[in-house]
């Protein structure tokens, strides 16, 4: 340091280069601040006398489990979910062990917290509750050098990527670079849920600009402001992405697409499903939920999947991703071919029901559905038309399953199964009260994002969540555990026939498609193992080799939030 250059500016000139320097093992203070290993006042005294903690901490020392109650009836005195939230990031930028277990051990009532519907609201609030980056942002500033900006994550070993454009998030639309609470959110719970180290978690929003004029406008705005890359530019840095990301982290990290709007999502899916291992979550992780909830939801309606008329409102990539899995499981269940079994499932865009007619203008995910009909403009006509025995909300649009819609399914079936799947709550196409309430008690519903009992006329009913949070988590930690190397169809069906098998008697007894997520870890333990001996079954496991009992497996995979002693 030469002479002048120190001053008042924390000992250094303004204009002055510092070298940030850090120790490489923590220690003191350094331990206190690192969330992968702070433990905060359950520092044991050993521990304290052996990493200079003496005097950093109060005296007092906690078991992990008085934290987690104090923190806990800290998160439940704030009344606003965003705060919660914003409780719950805080805890994880501080001490992630304690984060997690919280996550763990308060499942259903944490989860709407985290993820779907709050995490909706964060992402549109993303720029004024920012405060540490999270995730890696990759833009088309980046372009040339996607992979030293990989390169910059301080992990080396990653095993899922979750990667968003923020196009379309949830069914609020395009948030641009927020939409990195997004990916945040989905890893939280492979962790949590599924067992997935967080160290081998990487959450990715690829920025190449929003169409949102109101971010475009905004001063306090994070992203790129110009308008979204399309075309050649959107796909070279997307290929420099999934090229960088193969080379890093080699041949078997999973890549799962999230919240891309379908114009992209679907050709991505095409163009890399054979080359990496990637899984779309809305196309198919929606899916794999939605049939699992049908096929344990046979057990209530009766009949085989052949036998039901399923209606979708919205042909985007959930309402066409779901449609497709159910054909193929159809077609696996009485051999008749796919196009045959698509015929049984109907589908209504923005547009109308899909019809013949109506060919010449559909994108080609839509083609497979326009069946031979006459034109019919709306969701009722199409109900009163098709009359189908479910019906399904994937349009992203709140509100749509009016009473008349309920009231004609109600009419037309004894026991209506009505999913309102979008996201987040304010978006969803009816409420549990209304489906329950305009059905008279009669309708199986479940919702994408999370509704509490009603009671109607004095009976509890209790709604399912049909959300790909209880796929991704299990369907990734199979793919990871027996060393996955592609994704192939009939694991989403293994995916969901794990998933159906959880479901118990004493739930079918209470009207319930879903196992509680109080048991998601075991449930997640069950979906891994199916996924993963279908994955030994078709050739794609490398893990070799194959261990005897894949539940006990995956449950040996798990990453558990206790806290480990130190030396
Ligand atoms: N529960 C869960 O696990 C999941 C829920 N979702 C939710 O599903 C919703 C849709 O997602 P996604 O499929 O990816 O979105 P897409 O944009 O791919 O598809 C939306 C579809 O809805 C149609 N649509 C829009 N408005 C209307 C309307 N007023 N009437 C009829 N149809 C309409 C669109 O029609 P058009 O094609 O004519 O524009 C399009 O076909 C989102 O809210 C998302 O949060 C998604 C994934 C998982
Ligand atoms: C749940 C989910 O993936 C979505 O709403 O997009
Ligand atoms: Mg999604």
């Amino acid at each position: 340091m030469g002479d002048g250059a120190v001053d008042d500016n924390g000992g250094f000139a303004v204009d002055q280069l510092v070298t940030p320097w850090n120790l490489s093992i923590s220690s003191g203070h350094n331990l206190l601040r690192d969330p992968h290993h702070n433990k905060g006042l359950a520092f044991t005294e050993r521990e304290r006398d052996a990493h200079y903690l003496h005097g950093l901490l109060p005296p007092t020392v906690f078991t992990q489990e008085l934290q987690e109650k104090k923190v806990m009836h800290l998160i439940r005195q704030y009344e606003v979910p965003l705060q919660r939230y914003i409780a719950m990031i805080d805890l994880q930028e501080r001490n992630e062990r304690l984060f997690y277990k919280l996550l763990v051990d308060h499942v259903e009532e944490l989860l709407p917290v985290v993820y779907t519907p709050t995490v909706g609201e964060a992402c549109q609030k993303f720029g004024s509750i920012f405060r540490r980056p999270q995730g890696l942002y990759i833009s088309l500033k980046d372009k040339g050098q996607v992979l030293e900006v990989l390169r910059n994550w301080p992990q080396r070993f990653i095993q899922v990527i979750v990667v968003t454009d923020g196009e379309r998030i949830l069914g609020l639309g395009d948030l641009g670079c927020q939409g990195m609470g997004i990916p945040v959110g989905k890893l939280s719970l492979y962790t949590a849920l599924g067992g997935v180290r967080p160290s081998a978690c990487l959450p990715i929003t690829i920025d190449v600009g929003t169409n949102n004029e109101k971010l475009l406008n905004d001063e306090f705005y994070i992203g790129l402001k110009q308008h979204r890359a399309r075309g050649e530019e959107y796909a070279e840095l997307l290929e420099e992405f999934m090229t960088a990301v193969k080379r890093h982290y080699g041949e078997k990290i999973l890549v799962q697409f999230e919240d891309f709007a379908n114009h992209n999502a679907f050709e991505l899916l095409h163009k890399y499903r054979n080359t990496h291992l990637v899984f779309n979550d809305d196309i198919q992780g929606t899916a794999s939920v939605v049939l699992a909830g049908l096929l344990s939801g046979l057990k209530l309606l009766g009949g085989t999947l052949s036998d039901h008329t399923f209606l979708f409102l919205g042909a985007g990539e959930a309402g066409t991703g779901i449609a497709e899995l159910i054909a193929l499981q159809i077609s696996k269940q009485t051999g008749v071919n796919v196009e045959e079994a698509r015929k049984k499932i109907w589908l209504v865009d923005s547009k109308g029901l899909l019809v013949s007619s109506r060919k010449e203008t559909l994108p080609h995910f839509k083609l497979p559905w326009a069946h031979e009909h006459e034109p019919v403009n709306s969701l009722l006509d199409a109900v009163k038309e098709i009359k189908p025995t479910v019906l399904i909300g994937t349009s992203g649009v709140g509100r749509q399953f009016t009473q008349e819609v309920v009231e004609t399914m109600s009419s037309n079936n004894e026991k209506p199964l009505i999913m309102a799947l979008s996201n987040p709550t304010s978006q969803a196409e009816c409420t549990a009260e209304e489906a329950y309430t305009w059905s008279q008690g009669r309708a199986i519903f479940a919702s994408g994002s999370p509704f509490d009992p009603v009671t109607y006329e004095d009976k509890v009913f209790v709604p399912g969540q049909a959300n790909n949070a209880y796929i991704f988590p299990g369907f990734g930690l199979g793919l990871i555990m027996c060393g996955a190397t592609r994704v192939h169809d009939d694991l989403l069906l293994a995916a969901s026939e794990g998933l159906a098998s959880q479901v118990t008697d004493e739930n079918f007894a209470k009207g319930i498609i879903y196992p509680p997520y109080s048991c998601i870890r075991t449930i997640s333990a069950h979906i891994a193992a199916s996924v993963a001996a279908k994955a030994y079954e078709l050739d794609l496991a490398s893990v070799l080799p194959r261990p005897n009992d894949l539940v006990k497996f995956a449950e040996s995979c798990m990453y558990s939030p206790t806290y480990p002693n130190y030396r």
